[in-house]
């Protein structure tokens, strides 16, 4: 019997493919990866984003709650009933796993974390081979690595959100001193994402006016104005918003999406992110820390070769010596 379908609809080529061109998988449907999905479909950048997760309710309820909002999207969301419902992804975002209770490091979730990508990233690189990976669960540097080592994918296809939410929080608080919007701060935070993380004074400007130029003292102790504690709020951010909250998640939903817009947009937008960076500034060793990179379909396109001074060198590779101690000791 027809059913209403056969009588409404004359159907025209029932074999035509059905594959999204720019599909997204977000693994972990916890405060970050729900922070990442609405910002993601808020922005309109992806045909399909598709959700999974170990707790099967949760994923199901937060996917039925997004696709009762489907009248005010125009992407298709899926709930993945396994790995092969991934298949297929041009970006696979990873933001499962455990995360800091209030006074916890970053680095002291490593091993548990490191046990959840043992099951995750083989999955998602054996269904979407050609993905682009974007980590974002923490330790997000250490566990990028991790991610580019259980993949077997090639480096520039493997990145960590890394410092793009330092430096959005770095130009968010030095707007606020100014009384300038944060888009008109330009400004990096390089390194590891959190406590060893390095503000890059040297290259902070407005409209091209090096802060530094203004206040030599700018980075220093001798500083009446108290520049140098922005970068200490900067660091104390994370800590201060899961004692007061629990977790943190609207920022790095909003952090990741840009970044999936540059990829998916083939933008080539300069972003600070997690990278391979062996062989830049003298750090010899397999470690993902940020610089500055140029994000575009193939993912890392570029890193930039940064004027540090001496100082932030010191930093850059003090910050690269804490990790490469933790990564190390790691049992793949
Ligand atoms: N890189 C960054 O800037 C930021 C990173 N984070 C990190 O993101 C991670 C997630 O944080 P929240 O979402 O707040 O945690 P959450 O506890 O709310 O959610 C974690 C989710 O991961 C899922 N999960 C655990 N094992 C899994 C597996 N094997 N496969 C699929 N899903 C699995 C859990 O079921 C849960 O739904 C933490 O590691 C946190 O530290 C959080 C904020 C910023
Ligand atoms: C939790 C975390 O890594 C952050 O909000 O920076």
């Amino acid at each position: 019997m027809a059913t209403v379908k056969d009588k409404l609809i004359q159907e025209v080529n029932p074999g035509a493919p059905t594959v999204a061109r720019s599909k997204v998988t977000i693994v972990g449907v916890g405060q970050v990866g729900m922070a990442c999905a609405i910002s993601i479909l808020q922005a309109n950048i992806a045909d399909d984003v598709t959700l999974i997760d170990v707790m099967e309710d949760k994923l199901k309820g937060e996917v039925m709650d997004l696709q009762h909002g489907s009248l005010f999207l125009k992407t298709t969301i899926t709930a993945a009933k396994d790995y092969s419902d991934t298949a297929n992804s041009k970006l696979c975002i990873i933001t499962a796993g455990v995360r800091q209770k209030e006074g916890e490091s970053r680095l002291n979730l490593v091993q548990r974390n490191v046990e959840v990508f043992k099951h995750i990233i083989p999955n998602l690189a054996k269904y979407s081979p050609d993905a682009i990976l974007l980590v974002v669960s923490n330790p997000v540097d250490i566990l990028t690595y991790v991610a580019w080592k259980l993949s077997g994918f090639p480096s520039h296809r493997v990145l960590g959100s890394g410092t793009n939410l330092d430096s959005a929080r770095f130009r968010f608080l030095i707007g606020e001193k100014l009384k300038i919007n944060s888009t008109s701060v330009h400004g990096y935070i390089i390194g590891e994402h959190g406590d060893s993380s390095v503000p890059v004074w040297s290259g902070t400007n407005v409209a091209g006016v090096s802060l530094q130029s203004l206040n030599p003292n700018l980075d220093t102790g001798k500083d009446p104005e108290e520049w140098k504690n922005i970068h200490k709020q900067v660091v104390e951010s994370a800590y201060e918003v899961i004692k007061l909250k629990g977790y943190t998640s609207w920022a790095i939903g909003l952090s990741v999406s840009s970044l999936a817009q540059s990829i998916l947009k083939n933008l080539r937008i300069v972003h600070p992110v997690s990278y391979l960076i062996k062989g830049m500034h003298g750090i010899k060793e397999d470690v993902f820390l940020s610089l500055p990179c140029v994000l575009g379909s193939s993912g890392v396109c570029g890193v930039l070769k940064q004027p540090l001074k001496e100082s932030e060198t010191t930093r850059l590779k003090k910050s690269s010596e804490t990790l490469w101690a933790v990564q190390k000791e790691l049992k793949l």
